[in-house]
Protein backbone atom coordinates (compact mmCIF):
# COMPACT_ATOMS: atom_id res chain seq x y z
CA UNK A 1 0.00 0.00 0.00
CA UNK A 2 1.30 3.75 -0.78
CA UNK A 3 0.80 6.50 1.09
CA UNK A 4 -3.27 7.79 0.12
CA UNK A 5 -4.57 4.91 -0.95
CA UNK A 6 -8.11 3.98 -0.24
CA UNK A 7 -8.68 1.71 3.01
CA UNK A 8 -12.27 -0.28 3.09
CA UNK A 9 -14.23 1.61 5.58
CA UNK A 10 -16.92 0.24 7.41
CA UNK A 11 -16.57 -2.63 5.07
CA UNK A 12 -17.69 -0.25 2.19
CA UNK A 13 -14.57 0.97 0.08
CA UNK A 14 -15.10 4.85 -1.03
CA UNK A 15 -15.92 4.33 -4.95
CA UNK A 16 -16.45 8.16 -5.67
CA UNK A 17 -12.91 9.42 -3.65
CA UNK A 18 -10.99 6.32 -5.67
CA UNK A 19 -11.11 9.30 -8.97
CA UNK A 20 -9.87 12.04 -6.76
CA UNK A 21 -7.39 10.08 -5.32
CA UNK A 22 -6.22 8.77 -8.64
CA UNK A 23 -6.24 12.50 -9.57
CA UNK A 24 -4.38 13.32 -6.70
CA UNK A 25 -1.68 10.83 -6.39
CA UNK A 26 -1.61 9.92 -10.33
CA UNK A 27 -0.83 5.89 -10.17
CA UNK A 28 1.67 4.67 -12.32
CA UNK A 29 0.22 2.12 -14.14
CA UNK A 30 2.37 -0.28 -16.78
CA UNK A 31 0.98 -1.70 -19.58
CA UNK A 32 2.81 -3.95 -21.97
CA UNK A 33 0.48 -3.25 -24.68
CA UNK A 34 -0.63 -4.00 -28.29
CA UNK A 35 1.11 -2.24 -30.91
CA UNK A 36 -2.45 -1.25 -32.56
CA UNK A 37 -3.81 0.53 -29.27
CA UNK A 38 -0.59 1.59 -27.18
CA UNK A 39 -1.14 5.20 -27.18
CA UNK A 40 -5.01 5.05 -27.17
CA UNK A 41 -4.82 3.31 -23.75
CA UNK A 42 -1.79 6.07 -22.46
CA UNK A 43 -4.19 9.12 -23.55
CA UNK A 44 -7.20 7.32 -21.33
CA UNK A 45 -5.25 6.86 -18.48
CA UNK A 46 -4.10 10.14 -18.31
CA UNK A 47 -7.41 11.62 -19.37
CA UNK A 48 -8.62 9.84 -15.73
CA UNK A 49 -5.30 11.70 -13.79
CA UNK A 50 -3.18 8.02 -13.92
CA UNK A 51 0.49 8.11 -15.13
CA UNK A 52 1.01 5.42 -17.75
CA UNK A 53 4.32 3.76 -18.79
CA UNK A 54 4.64 1.31 -21.51
CA UNK A 55 7.11 -1.20 -22.24
CA UNK A 56 7.89 -4.28 -23.88
CA UNK A 57 11.95 -4.51 -22.47
CA UNK A 58 12.69 -7.91 -20.62
CA UNK A 59 15.59 -5.82 -19.50
CA UNK A 60 13.95 -3.12 -17.89
CA UNK A 61 10.46 -5.52 -16.42
CA UNK A 62 11.50 -5.76 -12.97
CA UNK A 63 13.02 -2.18 -12.51
CA UNK A 64 9.38 -1.26 -14.30
CA UNK A 65 7.02 -2.98 -11.40
CA UNK A 66 9.11 -1.83 -8.93
CA UNK A 67 7.96 1.53 -9.93
CA UNK A 68 4.69 0.73 -11.04
CA UNK A 69 1.21 0.94 -9.07
CA UNK A 70 -0.12 -1.84 -10.84
CA UNK A 71 0.54 -3.55 -14.29
CA UNK A 72 -1.77 -5.18 -17.12
CA UNK A 73 -0.35 -7.79 -19.76
CA UNK A 74 -2.46 -7.37 -22.58
CA UNK A 75 -2.06 -10.02 -25.56
CA UNK A 76 -3.23 -8.32 -28.47
CA UNK A 77 0.11 -8.54 -30.60
CA UNK A 78 2.04 -11.08 -29.44
CA UNK A 79 5.31 -12.97 -30.49
CA UNK A 80 7.82 -15.42 -29.14
CA UNK A 81 9.97 -12.24 -28.11
CA UNK A 82 6.91 -10.68 -26.27
CA UNK A 83 6.54 -13.88 -24.53
CA UNK A 84 9.71 -13.20 -22.82
CA UNK A 85 8.56 -9.52 -21.21
CA UNK A 86 5.71 -11.04 -20.04
CA UNK A 87 7.12 -14.00 -18.06
CA UNK A 88 9.47 -11.31 -16.47
CA UNK A 89 6.42 -8.89 -15.45
CA UNK A 90 4.03 -11.08 -14.57
CA UNK A 91 6.93 -12.72 -12.35
CA UNK A 92 8.32 -9.24 -11.02
CA UNK A 93 4.42 -8.44 -10.46
CA UNK A 94 3.99 -11.44 -8.46
CA UNK A 95 6.92 -11.29 -6.24
CA UNK A 96 6.82 -8.00 -5.46
CA UNK A 97 2.84 -7.88 -5.00
CA UNK A 98 1.66 -5.37 -7.04
CA UNK A 99 -1.70 -5.89 -9.02
CA UNK A 100 -1.59 -7.80 -11.79
CA UNK A 101 -4.28 -7.65 -14.92
CA UNK A 102 -4.84 -9.62 -17.97
CA UNK A 103 -6.28 -8.84 -21.16
CA UNK A 104 -6.65 -12.38 -23.47
CA UNK A 105 -7.08 -10.31 -26.96
CA UNK A 106 -9.06 -12.90 -29.07
CA UNK A 107 -7.37 -15.91 -26.88
CA UNK A 108 -9.29 -18.52 -28.62
CA UNK A 109 -8.60 -17.16 -31.81
CA UNK A 110 -5.02 -19.35 -32.67
CA UNK A 111 -3.31 -22.01 -31.03
CA UNK A 112 -0.41 -19.77 -30.22
CA UNK A 113 -2.54 -17.43 -28.22
CA UNK A 114 -4.13 -20.23 -26.39
CA UNK A 115 -0.36 -21.59 -25.46
CA UNK A 116 0.63 -17.99 -24.16
CA UNK A 117 -2.65 -17.44 -22.00
CA UNK A 118 -2.37 -21.19 -20.98
CA UNK A 119 1.19 -20.55 -19.78
CA UNK A 120 0.50 -17.28 -17.56
CA UNK A 121 -2.13 -18.41 -16.32
CA UNK A 122 -0.58 -21.60 -15.18
CA UNK A 123 2.23 -20.11 -13.61
CA UNK A 124 1.36 -16.60 -12.32
CA UNK A 125 -1.61 -15.47 -10.07
CA UNK A 126 -3.87 -12.69 -11.80
CA UNK A 127 -5.62 -9.79 -9.59
CA UNK A 128 -8.35 -9.08 -12.69
CA UNK A 129 -8.92 -10.81 -16.17
CA UNK A 130 -10.95 -8.53 -18.42
CA UNK A 131 -12.01 -10.02 -21.33
CA UNK A 132 -15.39 -10.15 -23.57
CA UNK A 133 -17.44 -12.63 -23.35
CA UNK A 134 -15.34 -14.84 -26.43
CA UNK A 135 -12.44 -14.10 -24.73
CA UNK A 136 -13.75 -15.65 -21.00
CA UNK A 137 -15.50 -18.58 -22.85
CA UNK A 138 -12.56 -19.60 -24.38
CA UNK A 139 -9.90 -19.46 -21.43
CA UNK A 140 -13.12 -21.15 -19.10
CA UNK A 141 -13.31 -23.79 -21.73
CA UNK A 142 -17.06 -23.30 -23.11
CA UNK A 143 -17.96 -23.38 -26.45
CA UNK A 144 -18.48 -20.46 -27.98
CA UNK A 145 -18.24 -18.60 -31.79
CA UNK A 146 -15.69 -15.64 -30.76
CA UNK A 147 -14.59 -13.32 -33.75
CA UNK A 148 -11.75 -12.17 -34.10
CA UNK A 149 -10.78 -9.44 -30.97
CA UNK A 150 -14.62 -9.25 -30.79
CA UNK A 151 -16.93 -11.38 -28.83
CA UNK A 152 -18.57 -13.11 -31.50
CA UNK A 153 -21.64 -15.17 -30.25
CA UNK A 154 -22.72 -18.18 -27.97
CA UNK A 155 -25.08 -19.49 -25.91
CA UNK A 156 -25.16 -19.89 -22.22
CA UNK A 157 -25.79 -17.54 -18.63
CA UNK A 158 -22.75 -14.67 -18.79
CA UNK A 159 -22.94 -14.60 -15.32
CA UNK A 160 -22.48 -18.45 -14.87
CA UNK A 161 -19.64 -17.98 -17.84
CA UNK A 162 -17.78 -15.43 -15.85
CA UNK A 163 -18.24 -17.00 -12.71
CA UNK A 164 -16.53 -20.53 -14.00
CA UNK A 165 -13.81 -18.52 -15.43
CA UNK A 166 -13.51 -16.96 -12.29
CA UNK A 167 -13.44 -19.94 -10.00
CA UNK A 168 -10.71 -21.56 -12.91
CA UNK A 169 -8.09 -19.36 -12.51
CA UNK A 170 -8.95 -18.06 -8.72
CA UNK A 171 -9.35 -14.18 -9.74
CA UNK A 172 -11.80 -11.57 -10.54
CA UNK A 173 -13.28 -11.63 -14.09
CA UNK A 174 -14.37 -8.84 -15.61
CA UNK A 175 -16.75 -9.97 -18.82
CA UNK A 176 -17.34 -6.79 -20.63
CA UNK A 177 -20.29 -6.11 -23.57
CA UNK A 178 -23.56 -4.61 -23.19
CA UNK A 179 -23.91 -5.26 -19.93
CA UNK A 180 -20.74 -6.12 -18.23
CA UNK A 181 -20.78 -8.92 -15.26
CA UNK A 182 -17.70 -8.29 -12.72
CA UNK A 183 -16.99 -11.37 -10.60
CA UNK A 184 -14.75 -13.05 -8.23
CA UNK A 185 -17.11 -16.19 -8.23
CA UNK A 186 -18.89 -14.87 -5.09
CA UNK A 187 -20.16 -11.60 -5.01
CA UNK A 188 -20.86 -10.34 -8.51
CA UNK A 189 -21.81 -6.58 -9.74
CA UNK A 190 -23.33 -5.63 -13.08
CA UNK A 191 -23.08 -2.70 -14.96
CA UNK A 192 -25.57 -2.06 -18.11
CA UNK A 193 -24.37 1.63 -19.38
CA UNK A 194 -23.02 1.97 -22.52
CA UNK A 195 -22.88 2.82 -26.17
CA UNK A 196 -22.42 0.76 -29.49
CA UNK A 197 -19.76 3.88 -30.41
CA UNK A 198 -17.49 1.39 -27.79
CA UNK A 199 -18.00 -1.89 -29.57
CA UNK A 200 -17.05 0.28 -32.66
CA UNK A 201 -13.82 2.41 -31.29
CA UNK A 202 -10.95 -0.55 -31.91
CA UNK A 203 -9.24 -0.45 -28.14
CA UNK A 204 -12.45 0.38 -26.00
CA UNK A 205 -11.31 -3.13 -24.06
CA UNK A 206 -8.11 -2.55 -23.72
CA UNK A 207 -8.22 0.94 -22.54
CA UNK A 208 -11.07 -0.85 -19.79
CA UNK A 209 -8.35 -3.33 -18.60
CA UNK A 210 -5.61 -0.67 -18.14
CA UNK A 211 -7.96 1.77 -16.13
CA UNK A 212 -8.86 -1.21 -14.33
CA UNK A 213 -5.46 -1.73 -13.18
CA UNK A 214 -5.01 1.98 -12.09
CA UNK A 215 -7.71 1.62 -9.65
CA UNK A 216 -6.30 -1.38 -8.13
CA UNK A 217 -3.15 0.90 -7.72
CA UNK A 218 -5.20 3.34 -6.09
CA UNK A 219 -6.11 0.41 -3.77
CA UNK A 220 -9.29 -0.59 -4.66
CA UNK A 221 -10.40 -3.94 -4.03
CA UNK A 222 -10.34 -6.18 -7.79
CA UNK A 223 -14.59 -6.36 -7.52
CA UNK A 224 -14.93 -2.45 -7.41
CA UNK A 225 -12.04 -1.92 -9.71
CA UNK A 226 -13.61 -4.04 -12.65
CA UNK A 227 -17.19 -2.50 -11.86
CA UNK A 228 -15.49 1.21 -11.40
CA UNK A 229 -13.54 0.71 -14.23
CA UNK A 230 -16.51 -0.55 -16.18
CA UNK A 231 -18.68 2.91 -15.02
CA UNK A 232 -16.19 4.79 -15.85
CA UNK A 233 -15.35 3.78 -19.62
CA UNK A 234 -19.27 3.30 -20.36
CA UNK A 235 -20.68 7.01 -18.66
CA UNK A 236 -17.57 9.14 -20.90
CA UNK A 237 -18.44 6.58 -24.05
CA UNK A 238 -22.34 7.48 -23.47
CA UNK A 239 -22.02 11.23 -22.54
CA UNK A 240 -19.55 11.57 -25.43
CA UNK A 241 -22.14 10.55 -28.10
CA UNK A 242 -23.78 14.13 -28.07
CA UNK A 243 -22.60 16.24 -31.20
CA UNK A 244 -20.83 12.66 -32.66
CA UNK A 245 -21.24 12.80 -36.27
CA UNK A 246 -19.10 9.44 -36.44
CA UNK A 247 -15.91 7.56 -35.15
CA UNK A 248 -13.39 10.42 -35.42
CA UNK A 249 -15.91 12.52 -33.36
CA UNK A 250 -16.76 10.28 -30.53
CA UNK A 251 -12.97 9.55 -29.38
CA UNK A 252 -12.54 13.41 -29.01
CA UNK A 253 -15.29 13.31 -26.98
CA UNK A 254 -14.48 10.63 -25.20
CA UNK A 255 -11.05 11.63 -24.19
CA UNK A 256 -12.48 15.34 -23.20
CA UNK A 257 -15.62 12.70 -20.78
CA UNK A 258 -12.96 10.79 -19.45
CA UNK A 259 -11.12 13.90 -17.77
CA UNK A 260 -13.93 15.85 -17.03
CA UNK A 261 -16.18 13.16 -15.40
CA UNK A 262 -17.95 13.81 -12.07
CA UNK A 263 -19.25 11.95 -8.83
CA UNK A 264 -22.79 12.47 -10.14
CA UNK A 265 -22.36 11.40 -13.82
CA UNK A 266 -20.67 8.13 -12.31
CA UNK A 267 -24.21 7.64 -10.17
N1 LIG B 1 -22.80 -3.19 -27.61
C1 LIG B 1 -22.37 -2.45 -26.59
N2 LIG B 1 -23.18 -1.54 -26.02
C2 LIG B 1 -22.75 -0.79 -24.99
N3 LIG B 1 -21.50 -0.88 -24.44
C3 LIG B 1 -20.65 -1.78 -24.95
C4 LIG B 1 -21.04 -2.62 -26.04
N4 LIG B 1 -19.99 -3.42 -26.35
C5 LIG B 1 -19.01 -3.09 -25.49
N5 LIG B 1 -19.40 -2.11 -24.65
C6 LIG B 1 -18.56 -1.48 -23.60
O1 LIG B 1 -17.27 -1.29 -24.17
C7 LIG B 1 -16.24 -1.50 -23.22
C8 LIG B 1 -15.20 -2.44 -23.82
O2 LIG B 1 -15.75 -3.72 -23.90
P1 LIG B 1 -15.61 -4.69 -25.15
O3 LIG B 1 -16.35 -5.93 -24.77
O4 LIG B 1 -16.00 -4.01 -26.42
O5 LIG B 1 -14.05 -4.97 -25.15
P2 LIG B 1 -13.17 -5.68 -26.26
O6 LIG B 1 -14.04 -6.53 -27.14
O7 LIG B 1 -12.03 -6.32 -25.61
O8 LIG B 1 -12.68 -4.39 -27.08
P3 LIG B 1 -11.29 -4.17 -27.89
O9 LIG B 1 -10.82 -5.51 -28.31
O10 LIG B 1 -11.66 -3.27 -29.03
O11 LIG B 1 -10.33 -3.52 -26.93
C9 LIG B 1 -16.93 -2.03 -21.97
O12 LIG B 1 -16.96 -1.01 -20.99
C10 LIG B 1 -18.35 -2.38 -22.39
O13 LIG B 1 -19.29 -2.05 -21.38
C1 LIG C 1 -7.19 -4.77 -33.87
C2 LIG C 1 -6.24 -5.45 -32.96
N1 LIG C 1 -5.47 -6.50 -33.38
C3 LIG C 1 -4.68 -6.98 -32.45
S1 LIG C 1 -4.82 -6.17 -30.98
C4 LIG C 1 -5.99 -5.12 -31.63
C5 LIG C 1 -6.59 -4.02 -30.83
C6 LIG C 1 -7.74 -4.48 -29.99
O1 LIG C 1 -7.33 -5.16 -28.85
MG1 LIG D 1 -10.26 -6.82 -26.38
Amino acid sequence: MYPGHFFYLGGTLMENHLIAAVRQHHPITFTVANTVTSGKVADALSAIGASPIMSAAPEEAADLVAAAHAVTLNLGTPTAELCKELTAVARAANRLHKPLVLDPVACGATAFRQQINHDLLTNHRFTVIRGNAGEIASLAGVDWNGHGIDAGSGDGDLVTLAQRCANRYQTTVVLSGPVDVITNGQATRHNDRGTEWLATNVGSGDILSSIIAALLGQGADPVTAGWLGCRLVTTAGKNATKGTHGLGSWQEHFLDELTMITDEDLA
